[in-house]
């Protein structure tokens, strides 16, 4: 029994059976966050395409029951003002498996933590998908846009985006500090008297798990290569062990091979009998790389704070944040969400491209098995985007276009179903 969260009468659970396949009813119930800032803007019209899609492709046979579930500002307006994170927004995500969230706001410096973050470490949601790919006509930054066609596997529950940190002059950095010098001898910290301090933990188990998944992907999906992106020439315990554990699981439980001595590796994919390089590179050059040899990338598999950054810039690559989807995994639950954040400069304004968010939807859609719903949409935002009529951010780039709102680009799609 929930508090404020109003389970809608008419549809029924998605459950997971024991190999993690879903039991997807035709009239599921899905809970989302409508996020903070631009949230109230690209959330409703994020559900009116995809309810859209669904009746288009399905006659009524199968519809989604939305149901709302608090995080961040409007919780703390439904439960109270501390209440950021409700007990029960987590257990409505864990036991309804499948859900969708706008962007939630985290302040800079002090503050509350990320509750982005905090949904992830709860649900041990240790995967964070972002495809990028390109659609014809969006502007771009770059002159063969088309080139860019990446996945990116970002480990979710780790690294320095863990948040475990003590502020400068705090008993807690004083404390640790005392313990770095005095008991284990650490001589290179320049100014310890006046350090704010972090702890970066990257664990086997954690790089294991995700590069496992970004493996698999590529057999499923027949990639041509994994880029295992780290800093572990300076990181060595850290990043270099993320280089290092990746390579080895993808010996260990894929077969691979080193190809003349190493460390790049193949193995054969046994779904298509074509070989899939295991390969890495070191995050600073991988992002000049991504600019000017983007074809020789497929799928990524990185750490948190690397695959933060990565998001963004390929997002950039294929014409920016407005069309950049995701998903947060975990072997049963599934949460999608926006690369991009609350936009707050916009918020309330029907002005922003609810593009991110209803690719994320396409991906839920996917994930349930939609996959006519999930086409429609992907061929509704190739229309869309054809036609001309944009949000802002592309209608300032593009020669010809006509500027649409965000509930207006919501419209267009429709039409082009
Ligand atoms: N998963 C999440 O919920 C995330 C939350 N955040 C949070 O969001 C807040 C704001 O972060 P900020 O760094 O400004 O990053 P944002 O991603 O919110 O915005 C940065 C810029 O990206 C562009 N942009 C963002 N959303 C859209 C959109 N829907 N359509 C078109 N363009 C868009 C705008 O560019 P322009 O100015 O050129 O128009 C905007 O100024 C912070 O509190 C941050 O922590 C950030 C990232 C992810
Ligand atoms: O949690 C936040 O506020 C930022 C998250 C973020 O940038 C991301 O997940 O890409
Ligand atoms: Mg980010």
């Amino acid at each position: 029994m929930f508090q404020h969260i109003k389970v809608p009468a008419d549809g029924q659970k998605i459950s997971v059976n024991a190999d993690f396949s879903l039991n997807v009813p035709d009239n599921p119930i899905i809970p989302y966050i409508e996020g903070d800032g631009t949230g109230v803007d690209i959330s409703p019209v994020m559900i009116k395409v995809v309810d859209a899609a669904v009746a288009k492709a399905y006659g009524g046979k199968r519809k989604i029951s939305w149901m709302e579930i608090f995080a961040g500002e409007k919780s703390t307006a439904v439960y109270g003002p501390d209440v950021w994170l409700p007990e029960e927004t987590l257990a409505a995500v864990k036991d309804y498996v499948v859900s969708i969230k706008g962007p939630l706001t985290t302040p800079v410096g002090g503050g509350i933590r990320s509750l982005n973050v905090a949904l992830r470490q709860q649900l041990d949601l240790y995967v964070c998908l972002r495809p990028v790919r390109y659609f014809t006509g969006v502007p771009s930054p770059v002159k063969a846009p088309e080139k860019t066609d990446m996945v990116i596997f970002r480990e979710n529950s780790e690294d320095i985006y863990a948040g475990i940190e003590w502020q400068q002059g705090s008993e807690g950095a004083k404390k640790l500090m005392d313990f770095l010098v005095k008991e284990m001898g650490v001589t290179k910290i320049r100014f310890p008297e006046t350090s704010g301090l972090g702890i970066k933990p990257v664990s086997i188990e954690g790089t294991e798990r995700l590069v496992r998944k970004a493996l698999q992907y590529a057999v499923d999906n027949d990639k041509p290569s994994v880029t295992i992106v780290h800093k572990g020439n300076i990181m060595k315990y850290t990043e270099g062990g993320f280089r290092d554990w990746a390579y080895a699981l993808a010996q260990k439980e894929f077969g691979a091979e080193l190809i003349d001595g190493g460390p790049w590796m193949k193995f054969n994919n046994p779904k298509t009998g074509r070989d899939i390089i295991v390969k890495d590179s070191i995050a600073d050059a991988f992002l000049q790389q991504i600019l000017l040899r983007p074809n020789e990338y497929s799928v990524i598999a990185t750490l948190n704070l690397n695959g933060d950054y990565i998001s963004d810039a390929l997002a950039a690559q294929v014409g920016g944040i407005g069309i950049a989807p995701g998903a947060n995994l975990s072997d049963s639950v599934a949460m999608f969400e926006a690369t991009h954040g609350t936009a707050p400069k916009y918020a309330g304004k029907d002005y922003v491209n609810p593009g991110s968010l209803i690719l994320s939807a396409e991906m839920m859609l996917r994930h349930m098995g939609w996959l006519e719903a999930a086409d429609l949409i992907i061929s509704s935002m190739q229309k869309s985007i054809g036609s001309k009529k944009v949000t802002y951010d592309f209608a300032r780039l593009m020669e010809g276009a006509t500027q649409v709102s965000c509930s207006g680009f919501g419209d267009v799609m429709i039409e082009q179903m």
